[in-house]
């Protein structure tokens, strides 16, 4: 199967524009005012009907009250949660509307902690990789690989640091189901993307996938 593309932080409908075309698969809004990539909800209601039906839109919390997430995804029109704070499994219950698909990122410091996330958050569709920072994360900084095991009771999304550049070894290396990007895609205005990274991203992720392809058909 091939690996799914998430990219996040879109304050910018040209942007998301450039992104749909290049055939990304999810795109992600922050709702945390503490982020330099954060929208209000008109913004992104706005933002959200510049994407074609088959790319999904997910909003990105931290430690948001269960009441103002569902406010946001249902203005927004949110097809998955991403929750990026302390949120507890009950807390993610609590806050996803109903028939929602929800992602709980873990802030990855050891093996240990990712073990413990499978067996605490088994109810979220998958659990997302991200590097431990002191903020809760978009840092572009990367954690080690070698915690993730091979066989793993949910999807994994692969995020932290990943770059046009290194995405194809963490593809190679990890077989995540998705990876997902923010600074990596960036320009020098934290707030905008950059088309040029966007594009060889992707051109990154389909020649890893059809580097496994290969090895796996022999
Ligand atoms: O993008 C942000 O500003 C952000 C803020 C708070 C928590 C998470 C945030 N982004 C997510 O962090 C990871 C890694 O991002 P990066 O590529 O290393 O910059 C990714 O999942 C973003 O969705």
């Amino acid at each position: 199967m091939r690996t799914r593309i998430k990219f996040c932080g879109f304050t910018d409908a040209g942007d998301l524009r450039d992104a749909a075309a290049l055939g990304i698969d999810a795109a992600g809004f922050v709702f945390y005012a503490k982020s330099p990539r954060h929208l209000d909800t008109d913004a992104a209601a706005a933002l959200r009907r510049v994407l074609p039906s088959w790319v999904s839109a997910v909003g990105l919390f931290v430690n948001a009250e269960p009441a103002e997430v569902r406010r946001i995804a249902s203005h927004v029109g949110l097809d998955v949660i991403q929750f990026h704070g302390d949120e507890s499994p009950e807390r993610c219950l609590a806050s996803v509307p109903d028939g929602l698909a929800w992602w709980r990122a873990v802030r990855m410091r050891s093996a240990g902690v990712l073990l413990e996330s499978f067996d605490r958050f088994g109810q979220a569709e998958a659990l997302l990789l991200d590097s431990f920072s002191h903020g809760y994360g978009g840092s572009g900084t990367g954690f080690d690989w070698s915690w993730i095991p091979a066989v793993r009771p949910l999807p994994v999304v692969l995020s932290g640091g990943l770059t046009p550049d290194n995405v194809a070894d963490a593809i190679a290396a990890v077989r995540p189901s998705a990876v997902d990007v923010s600074s990596g895609i960036q320009s020098d205005d934290p707030r905008r993307k950059a088309l040029a990274r966007m594009e060889r991203f992707v051109a990154e992720v389909l020649r890893a996938d059809a580097k496994l392809c290969q090895t796996s058909t022999r």
